[in-house]
């Protein structure tokens, strides 16, 4: 055998094995250290059991799915959002499918936009268990409008919650995690906090202005390794975001939610953050394709991100105003994971 033929053959090989990661990239719902840490990682199993949880907008979507999710690893739970019934069936359903018993869930009604109330909330969870492990800041709501019509009220409403209450929650669990020179900081936030896209302006607004707050944060923070800052980002997830999300109006929400059946499932949104969580990921993208190939292009190349969004956004807006979901541009081209 000659030398070409072998060197031929490395080629061939190199191609071969190129293609196959490029595959595998464009079929990945999730970025690439984060799906590295799911496959070779420490399991959430391992790491996360004997933990105190306080879970922010646990009384559905992703934070519901994430409360029975961790219910089945032994933590002590502590479920907030501002109605006490949902939070209620949510704990049956943990303590019915869990491994916890009544005592491991405290049910903390909490309004984010209430701020004076924080603090009191706070002493409640470390009275309750001693200690805060993980918080994890993902109550939230979100917006479909266009920006010219919309009242100034929204856009206060949209950094009221979704901003200034998550930091301030954070500002009063920090101080016990510098205590205790330990925890993990682990907020929601979106794509829309890396991608900016039509009818959300103010919803991309809150969750930009979250990002620079929390890697702010973990730069001061450097005097404390073991407090782990994390931001997750996550795509379109299956849940009540849009049926909640805020119109023109402060006092309107949209409804509906055509685009549900279209988005990434909320148990495989919630099983990746839990491998974040277990691996102390730091910056997390959880997205199914073609919205997880976008935010990598806005990150990268942002100018040719752009000159894209201005395409899709046409469309996405004429959708909108016709009542059809926003994403079905992207029906084409998608990948399904369970
Ligand atoms: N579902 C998605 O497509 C998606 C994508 C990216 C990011 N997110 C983020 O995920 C987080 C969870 O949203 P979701 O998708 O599960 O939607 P959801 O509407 O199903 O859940 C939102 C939760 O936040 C709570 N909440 C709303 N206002 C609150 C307030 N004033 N005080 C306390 N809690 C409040 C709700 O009660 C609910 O429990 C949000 O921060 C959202 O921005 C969602």
């Amino acid at each position: 055998m000659s030398w070409d033929f072998l060197l031929l053959l490395l080629a061939l090989f190199a191609l071969l094995a190129f293609v196959v990661q490029l595959l595998r990239f464009l079929r990945a719902d999730g970025d690439l250290t984060l799906l590295w840490a799911e496959w070779q990682g420490r399991r959430p199993e391992w790491e996360l059991t004997d933990m105190v949880v306080w879970v922010t907008g646990a009384s559905s979507g992703i934070g519901e799915e994430l409360a029975y999710q961790l219910s089945k690893l032994g933590v002590s739970l502590v479920l907030s959002a501002r109605r006490v019934q949902e939070l209620e069936r949510v704990k049956r359903r943990c303590l019915e499918n869990g491994n916890l018993k009544g005592k491991d869930i405290l049910v903390l009604p909490l309004d984010l936009t209430d701020i004076s109330s924080h603090e009191v909330a706070t002493k409640t969870v470390l009275q309750e268990f001693g200690k805060i492990d993980i918080l994890v800041n993902n109550g939230g709501r979100s917006q479909r409008s266009l920006c010219v019509e919309t009242s100034l009220d929204v856009y206060k409403e949209l950094i009221k919650l979704n901003y200034l209450g998550t930091v301030s929650l954070t500002m009063c669990v920090l101080p016990h995690m510098i205590e205790r020179k330990q925890g993990k900081i682990v907020t929601v936030n979106s794509f829309t906090g890396i991608v900016s896209v039509p009818l959300s302006s103010g919803y991309c607004a809150s969750k930009h202005a979250l990002r620079g707050f929390f890697n702010s944060l973990r730069a001061e923070l450097f005097e404390y390794p073991g407090i782990v800052v994390s931001n997750i980002f996550p795509g379109p997830v299956q849940s009540n975001i849009v049926k909640n999300a805020l119109t023109n109006d402060v006092t309107q929400s949209v409804g509906s939610d055509p685009d549900q059946p279209n988005k990434m499932a909320t148990s495989r949104c919630a099983r990746l953050m839990l491998v974040s969580m277990a691996n102390d990921l730091k910056e997390v993208w959880i997205g199914e394709q073609p919205f997880l190939l976008v935010a990598y292009l806005w990150q990268y190349m942002p100018t040719w991100g752009m000159w894209l969004m201005n395409i899709l956004g046409k469309k996405i807006i004429k959708n909108f105003k016709g009542g059809l979901g926003t994403f079905s541009y992207a029906n084409t081209w998608r990948t399904k994971h369970d």
